[in-house]
């Protein structure tokens, strides 16, 4: 290595050692949910409950890189929060015995801290990029010949002394996890060669995965308060293990320790988490377009600034479960509430609403 490389390096760790304390003032703040969620988190993809058809097919892939010594493809995975993505990641670098190093668009800022994660990657060894759709311009270009070509372009010096250089790196995979796919310019995209989306999970599902925090939380769960739970979390493993976090405290206070189905019940509704699982939050946004907006369309935009909630995640955290449970209908000229949704408030649905043979 020349002395010039060695400066951006240099310059790159210092970046990085910044970048680093302002992460675990990150994980300080969020604390006691984030070793929650790691202590519950899958670690093997026996482990790992549901979505098999893209568990089968990442096996095979993870077996055959692994059998070729070569790193496996970069993957991306995208799907509503809380669905399992980053646990993906995880179980993907410890299946292949490589190391994992995780970071998120936001925190690369600069190139330099891209240029330092990738310099520091043994061979293939699994790159996570969380919420990959919100790296800037300048950095995802700068990603591109690395994803490609595994090289890195970098420039040293501006103006007239500017040179530029090519560092080799080692094979490696990047994993990028996003909400939306959509959100992802093409040729970033374009460069994932396994893409895989996540879906809701049934809740026969979110049963196994109940009863497995339950013991690993040391909380007694009877079968059918698991069920009532799994029905009523928005198909989502983390708001199953969140629900059941509550319950426990709930059992632990008021009940005998264990967590029976009207504890569950009960519980549940206090917590406002209704028998069809929407929150308070979907239930906001429904009411807001049949009582506001006579039933839709209406723009998300308007639906956003209604509810006093970020269009973003009207889009990635409410809607989708919505739309799927058949809530919600997404037109070219907005949204609307369908008959299901009327029904759930018990109203009339408008004598010209339509799409009513739909549900
Ligand atoms: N398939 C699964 N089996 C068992 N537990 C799961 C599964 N998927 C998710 N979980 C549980 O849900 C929690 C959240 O999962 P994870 O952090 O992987 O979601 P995510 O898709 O990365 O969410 P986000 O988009 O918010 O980053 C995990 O800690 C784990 O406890
Ligand atoms: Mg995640």
């Amino acid at each position: 290595m020349d002395g010039d490389t060695r400066a951006v390096l240099g310059r790159v760790s210092i970046d990085m050692a910044t970048k680093r304390k302002s992460d675990t003032l990150s994980e300080e703040v969020l604390g006691d949910d984030v070793r929650l969620e790691a202590s519950l988190r899958p670690r093997t993809f026996e482990e790992y409950v549901g979505q098999d058809a893209v568990v089968e097919k990442l096996k095979v892939y993870v077996r055959a890189a692994g059998q070729r010594r070569d790193a496996l493809d970069h993957c991306l995975f995208s799907g509503p929060p809380g669905l399992g993505k980053t646990s993906l990641a995880h179980i993907i670098a410890s299946e292949l015995g490589v190391g994992i190093h995780v970071t998120s668009g936001p925190a690369l800022e600069r190139k330099g801290d891209l240029a330092g994660l990738l310099t520091n990657l043994n061979e293939r060894d699994v790159l996570f990029i969380d919420e990959i759709h919100r790296l800037n311009a300048a950095v995802e270009e700068y990603l591109y010949p690395a994803m490609e070509d595994f090289r890195l372009d970098i420039t040293i010096d501006t103006g007239p002394a500017a040179r530029a250089m090519k560092i080799d790196l080692p094979p490696f995979t990047l994993i990028g996890a996003t909400t939306r796919t959509g959100l992802l310019t093409s040729p970033l995209r374009d460069r994932f060669q396994i893409q895989e989306r996540l879906d809701y999970y049934e809740p026969k599902y979110l049963e196994m995965i109940l009863n497995r925090s339950a013991r690993i939380l040391g909380v007694p769960l009877e079968r059918d308060a698991s069920k009532e739970i799994s029905t009523r979390s928005r198909g989502t493993p983390r708001i199953s293990n969140r629900l059941l976090r509550r319950l426990r405290d709930f059992a632990q206070v008021e009940g005998e320790g264990h967590i029976t189905r009207e504890l569950a019940r009960v519980s549940l509704d206090r917590l406002g988490v209704d028998a069809s699982g929407l929150d308070s939050m979907d239930r906001k946004i429904l009411l807001t377009i049949i009582d506001k907006f006579g039933g839709g369309p209406v723009g998300v935009e308007t639906i956003a600034a209604s509810v006093g909630e970020q269009r973003d995640s009207i889009e990635d955290v409410y809607e989708p479960y919505l739309l799927q449970e058949g809530f919600l209908q997404r037109t070219p000229r907005g949204r609307m509430a369908t008959h299901r949704a009327y029904g759930y408030f018990k109203r009339a649905p408008p004598p010209a609403s339509p799409q009513g043979s739909l549900f």
